[in-house]
């Protein structure tokens, strides 16, 4: 084994370790205010989703994603699974009043 070689794997990992907590703490942060806004819509008979909405936003991120030498797909990916669950939160807000998680339920 090669210490050097060691060391920077470790040092790699702990950079790896940051930014994955931060990313859990960014969806922590943007489920809070996705599901203020199902509260927000149930409350006043809006639908779930927002095809345009989404369009508008995977236009913008695809863009982003570019500009920071993200794959695009890989960014749109990404978007698409995040909003299945808000819509998913969405309908259970406006069936139950609630969003049941794996834990709470
Ligand atoms: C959060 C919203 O609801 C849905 C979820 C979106 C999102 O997670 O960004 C965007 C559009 C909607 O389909 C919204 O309408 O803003």
């Amino acid at each position: 084994m090669d210490d050097a070689a060691l060391a920077q794997l470790a040092a790699l990992r702990r950079s790896i370790d940051n930014i994955d907590a931060a990313l859990i703490h960014l969806l922590a942060e943007r489920f809070t205010r996705t599901q203020a806004v199902g509260r927000l819509k149930a409350a006043s008979g809006m639908p779930p989703s927002d095809p345009e909405r989404e369009r508008q936003q995977i236009a913008r991120l695809r863009a982003l994603a570019i500009d920071a030498q993200l794959d695009p797909a890989f960014a749109e990916k990404w978007f698409n699974f995040v909003v299945a669950e808000v819509i998913h939160h969405h309908e259970q807000i406006a069936t139950t009043g609630t969003v049941q998680t794996a834990d709470s339920a």
